[in-house]
């Protein structure tokens, strides 16, 4: 009985070199059938014995290479003599410039990264000798270089502590209300713009003309000034109830206190509408003094305010922790909604905000 079998014996290299052959150089599958038979001489069948009816037809003739040899038995042959092949010697080519290519690459890098290195050495001596602030120490914002604040180097963190945020747009009269609240009911007022602008003034202040630059033109002053200020003022009060009027003025100033110093009880939104805004803090220029109430400035505190501090104020209604006064009405008639609230709420739940009803602000 005749049985073919595989002379082929698939290996990795076999398989590896045959599509780099010609398509007419490829070997067809050759069978070397061998009889299970027992042979003439009545020894048991063996692989090697080949049944003469097909010894002919088999493309391989054994050990002995013949003229009629293709390509592809050529290279059988020569994997078999553990010879280099073609596909091997294209792999270590490869492997060789590749190697070549890396060694080089990287000198090239070096010699990069320290070009870069000496030009940054260069800068960094030229703002030390124009600044007098160490590079490393400090950051430059819009054209401004003041030191790095880093709020991790003085941590403060306040247990049992009851912090109200006052919002509202500029004008609204955070501050008016804010005083007298704070007066009746025993808590630290902390305006973040009052004390922006007391360290503007303080003598050898490094980020005067940062603060100076952010609030003239109505933008937020980098967060981390403001929460050191706050923090400070906090520590110095050793109080742990605080109105904290005009702050947070984005969203992740407020995670970032919260997260950092305590969660807000509850958020007051003083509310009016743009045209009385403008003309409050148009009449309030005439007298403060600051270089914000001015026609320009207060345009782009509107912009601001509307951008970046709103959303602030619809997190915290989503929240369920803010309520909004209308503060277009007089100061006491305002006031009088401000200390329902705050009467409420030293009796209300700690995660409740306290249940009074306010007159809804006209839009
Ligand atoms: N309810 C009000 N009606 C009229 N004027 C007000 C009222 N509340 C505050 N003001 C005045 O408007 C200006 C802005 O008030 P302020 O409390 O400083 O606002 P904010 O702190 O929100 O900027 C101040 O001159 C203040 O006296
Ligand atoms: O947390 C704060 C609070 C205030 N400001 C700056 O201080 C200015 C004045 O803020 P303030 O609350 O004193 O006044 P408002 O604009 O609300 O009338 C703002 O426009 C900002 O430039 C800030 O950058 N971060």
């Amino acid at each position: 009985m005749l049985k073919p079998q595989l002379a082929i014996r698939p290996s990795f290299l076999t398989h590896l070199g045959r599509p780099l052959l010609p398509r007419h150089l490829r070997p067809t599958l050759a069978f070397t059938p061998y009889s299970t038979d027992r042979q003439p001489d009545g020894s048991p069948p063996s692989s090697s014995y080949v049944h003469p009816k097909v010894q002919k037809s088999s493309t391989y003739s054994q050990n002995q290479p013949s003229h009629s040899q293709t390509a592809w038995d050529r290279f059988q042959d020569r994997i078999k003599h553990r010879l280099p092949t073609f596909p091997a010697f294209l792999g270590a080519a490869s492997l060789i410039t590749s190697l070549i290519y890396l060694q080089y690459s990287s000198s090239q890098n070096v010699e990069r990264n320290r070009d870069q290195q000496r030009r940054m050495d260069a800068t960094k001596e030229k703002i030390y000798e124009d600044t007098g602030l160490h590079p490393d120490d400090s950051i430059e914002l819009h054209g401004l270089r003041f030191p790095k604040v880093k709020p991790e180097d003085s941590p403060f963190t306040l247990d049992n502590c009851t912090v109200v945020f006052v919002l509202g747009g500029p004008g609204a009269g955070k501050g008016t209300q804010s005083a007298r609240l704070a007066k009746e009911f025993n808590y630290v007022h902390l305006s973040a713009g009052d004390l922006l602008r007391e360290e503007q003034t303080r003598p050898g202040s490094p980020y005067a003309d940062l603060i100076n630059w952010f609030i003239r033109e109505g933008k937020i002053v980098p967060f981390e000034v403001t929460i050191t200020l706050l923090r400070e003022a906090m520590k110095r009060s050793g109080s742990n109830k605080f109105l904290v009027d005009g702050f947070p003025r984005t969203l992740p100033q407020g995670e970032e206190f919260e997260k950092a110093v305590c969660p807000a009880r509850l958020v007051i939104n003083f509310e009016a509408n743009e045209e009385v805004l403008e003309s409050r803090l148009l009449k309030r220029g005439e007298t403060s003094g600051r270089a914000d109430d001015n026609i320009e400035s207060i345009k782009k505190r509107f912009r601001t305010f509307v951008m970046s501090t709103y959303p602030v104020i619809t997190h915290y209604m989503q929240a369920d922790k803010c309520i909004t006064i209308d503060s277009s009405r007089p100061v006491d008639e305002v006031y009088a909604d401000a200390r329902r609230i705050f009467s409420k709420l030293e009796h209300a739940h700690p995660t409740e905000k306290p249940k009074v009803e306010v007159p809804a602000a006209a839009s």
